[in-house]
Order: structure tokens, then C-alpha cells, then sequence
């Protein structure tokens, strides 16, 4: 189950690597909102996402995806908490101040990851998140990540 359109297709001029829309050689995951503090994402990799071994998916990749879903997270819920559309009125910029993964279980390379992201904490200047990464229903990362509102020149 999963709410609305995504996210990063309503966040403004976005080259991000691993989420925007507007850069052709990245990533462009797409997270969606499931309820009030949750939100989902399913990415595909593909073959030359591998790590080492090809059938497994690169440590980077996972790190990045990860990053990426709950930032775009943070930016939906401060435009939630402005009271406003995401991607109207005055841009709200988060980057992300700490990420810390942890690999538990290797990714399947050709099956697609999804992830789910929880806001635990929010303040005026920055947002804590916790997100779980699985491959074919098991647990491969977890991870912390918060989330520093920036100026929108950053
Ligand atoms: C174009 C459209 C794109 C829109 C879409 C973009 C989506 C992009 C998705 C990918 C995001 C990225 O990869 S961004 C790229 C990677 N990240 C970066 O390059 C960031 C580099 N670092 C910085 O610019 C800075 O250090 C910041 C912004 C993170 C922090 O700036 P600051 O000025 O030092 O902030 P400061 O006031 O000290 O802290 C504010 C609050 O955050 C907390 N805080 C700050 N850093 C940390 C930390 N490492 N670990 C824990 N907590 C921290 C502080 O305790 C404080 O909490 P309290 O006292 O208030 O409670």
C-alpha cells in the first residue's frame, strides 16, 4: 500500500544521483508516503549495480538508495509540516548530516530491494530516520540517518 504520486516527482530541479529525475545516469528511485511517519520505495538493480561477486548487489548502491529514500522522506514531511503541497511555495532542503548502514545479509542482484523508512524524531533544523532494506522478503540493511534542513541555495 503506498499514498499519492512519488515523492521525487514533485521535489523541484533534483540532479541528484541516486533520486532525481532530471539526472539520466542516476538512479531514480521513487518513494512513496504509507500513512503519516512511513514511507516505501522499490528500486531494481540492475546488472552492473553488482558488487564483487555479480550476483550480489554493491554495498554503495545499497547506501545510496537508502540516503536518497529517506532524505526525499525529510523534504515531504517538512513541506507536511509547513502545511504545504510537496514542491509548492519556498523550496525545502534537507542533506543528509550522518548515515550509518549496517549489512546483514547480502542483496540478490536480480531480485528488486525495497525499503521502508520511519521518521522517529523532527525538529526545527533536523530529522531522524531509521530504515530497513530487504531482498526477496529478507533483511539485508538497516540503517540511521538524519536529515539537516538547508538553505535552498545549498
Ligand atoms: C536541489 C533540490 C534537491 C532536493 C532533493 C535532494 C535529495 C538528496 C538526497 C541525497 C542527500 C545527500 O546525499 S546530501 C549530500 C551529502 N551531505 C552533505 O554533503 C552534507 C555536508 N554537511 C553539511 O553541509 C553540514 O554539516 C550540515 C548541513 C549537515 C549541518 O550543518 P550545520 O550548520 O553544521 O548544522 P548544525 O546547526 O550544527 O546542526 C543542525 C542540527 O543537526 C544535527 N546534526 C548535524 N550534523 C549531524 C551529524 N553528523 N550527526 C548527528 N546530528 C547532526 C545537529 O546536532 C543539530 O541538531 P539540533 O541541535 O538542532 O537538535
Amino acid at each position: 500500500m503506498r499514498d499519492g504520486a512519488a515523492i521525487q516527482d514533485q521535489i523541484p530541479d533534483n540532479h541528484c544521483f541516486g533520486c532525481g529525475p532530471q539526472n539520466d545516469h542516476g538512479l531514480q528511485i521513487k518513494s512513496y508516503w504509507r500513512g503519516e511517519n512511513e514511507s516505501v520505495c522499490e528500486f531494481t538493480p540492475l546488472p552492473h549495480h553488482c558488487a564483487g561477486p555479480t550476483r550480489y548487489l554493491n554495498g554503495g548502491i545499497i547506501a545510496t538508495v537508502i540516503d536518497c529514500h529517506t532524505i526525499c522522506t525529510a523534504i515531504a514531511d517538512g513541506y507536511r509540516q509547513a502545511g504545504r503541497d510537496t514542491g509548492t511555495g519556498n523550496k525545502i532542503w534537507y542533506a543528509t548530516g550522518k548515515l550509518e548502514v549496517q549489512y546483514r545479509a547480502p542483496a540478490e542482484i536480480d531480485e528488486p530491494v525495497e525499503l521502508t523508512a520511519k521518521i522517529l524524531e523532527r525538529t526545527e533544523r533536523k530529522t531522524v530516520l531509521s530504515c530497513e532494506l530487504k531482498s526477496a522478503g529478507r533483511l539485508c540493511a538497516t540503517a540511521n540517518v538524519v536529515a539537516v534542513r538547508v538553505p535552498d541555495n545549498w
